[in-house]
């Protein structure tokens, strides 16, 4: 059994992880931290939990996570950085759900996360966890980046287009909207219930940190200079993330074609979910489950080419994606625990 440890249990990526790795046939939970409720067993804040997590919560000061074969950071940005060089040399596997190891160029990291990178020397071992696409450094590595939410549904969308080299780089725009529980679970006047309900906005659309995340990993894809306009909106639901993903075709290609080239681009990935050409995927047919559904769209047959793409912004998104990465480092099926079938309605 794989000994695992959470830091940050108590937000949602973190229940999140508890729900999934409950059910894991190769994993044990052995330490789950919060700072605030250490002692209180876990199925005592998570009712859903009861019969399934039997451990409480420990400050992490008091956890001893050098027993555990894999810690995940489901906290904040900045809090992996300052735990994973020592976890690392007592030999635990680190996968961190925030930004900290994302973005290899630490001054680019700075600049937008506004807190100094404490051990950039782990930067570049860091494996970028989008298993789809990264598949075997995620196997070999110790230390795994978890992708951001957005990033995820950009990077599986645009990935086929600019690999084969179909359309321009330089003018890529991502019109994405996420589910409120995308903010965590921490109190924000932005999240109370009547400010984000019966309400709909864009935020961030001077520039936000998920645009050098992405732009830095679609840039591995082409030798062209990539631009992209990213806007993220908030949407009032709990969960779910909906990329309307733009970009201008440069060569002839038929609809046929364009849907082959994703088929046999994800014909290997259980957890891409290329719809028929024309479809509109719903946010709904991926809830609470790992997959990512894309569509492609093109209107009127023109040169703009649509690619409409939903996930879970708490499973694909960020919490089952790290089981899916957790399953490689153990050279465990990528699918492992990772099977269920998305709520429906
Ligand atoms: N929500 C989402 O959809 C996504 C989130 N992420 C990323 O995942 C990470 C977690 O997000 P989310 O679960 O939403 O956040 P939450 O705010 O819901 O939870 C954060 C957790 O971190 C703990 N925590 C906070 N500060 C510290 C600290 N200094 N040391 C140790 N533990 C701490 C909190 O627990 P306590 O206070 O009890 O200690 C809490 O359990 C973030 O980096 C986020 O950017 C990534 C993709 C998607
Ligand atoms: C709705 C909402 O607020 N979403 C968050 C992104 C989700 C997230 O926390 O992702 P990272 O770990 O990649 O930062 C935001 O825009 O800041």
């Amino acid at each position: 059994m794989i000994k695992v440890g959470i830091v940050g249990g108590t937000g949602y990526t973190g229940v999140e992880l508890l729900r999934l790795l409950a059910v894991h046939p190769d994993v044990e939970l052995t330490a789950i931290t919060s700072r605030k409720e250490d002692g209180l067993p876990v199925a005592d804040m998570f009712p859903s939990l009861r019969g399934r997590v039997n451990i409480a919560f420990s400050s992490p000061d008091k956890a001893d996570l050098s027993k555990c074969d894999v810690v995940f950071f489901a906290t904040p940005h900045g809090v992996a950085m300052a735990q994973a060089p020592e976890l690392l040399k007592a030999g635990v596997k680190v996968i961190d759900l925030a930004a900290d190891f994302r973005i290899k160029d630490k001054a680019v990291f700075e600049k937008w996360y506004k807190i100094d990178h404490t051990c950039p020397e782990l930067l570049e071992e860091a494996a970028y966890g989008l298993a789809e696409l990264n598949r075997d450094n995620i196997k070999n590595a110790r230390l795994v980046a978890n992708p951001g939410c957005y990033p995820t549904t950009m990077q599986l969308g645009y990935y086929p287009l600019l690999k084969n080299a179909l359309v321009d780089a330089g003018s890529l725009i991502a019109d994405c909207k996420s589910g409120v529980s995308g903010a965590g679970r921490k109190a924000e006047i932005a999240t109370l219930f009547s400010e984000s309900s019966d309400n709909f906005k864009a935020y961030g659309v001077a520039g936000h940190r998920h645009t050098p995340e992405t732009s830095a990993q679609l840039q591995k894809f082409t030798a062209d200079k990539v631009g992209l306009i990213f806007t993220p909106h908030l949407v009032p639901m709990i969960r779910g993330m909906h990329s309307t993903l733009y970009a201008r075709l440069t060569k002839e290609i038929s609809n046929e074609d364009l849907q082959k080239l994703f088929e046999d681009q994800y014909k290997d990935s259980a957890f891409v979910d290329v719809m028929p050409f024309g479809s509109h995927p719903e946010t709904r047919s991926t809830r609470g489950s790992n997959m990512l559904r894309l569509a492609l769209h093109r209107p009127d047959n023109g040169n703009t080419v649509i690619v409409l793409v939903v996930q879970d912004n708490l499973v694909k998104g960020a919490s089952g994606q790290a089981v899916q990465c957790m399953n490689l480092m153990f050279g465990l099926e990528e699918t492992t625990g990772l099977t269920q079938i998305a709520l429906l309605p």
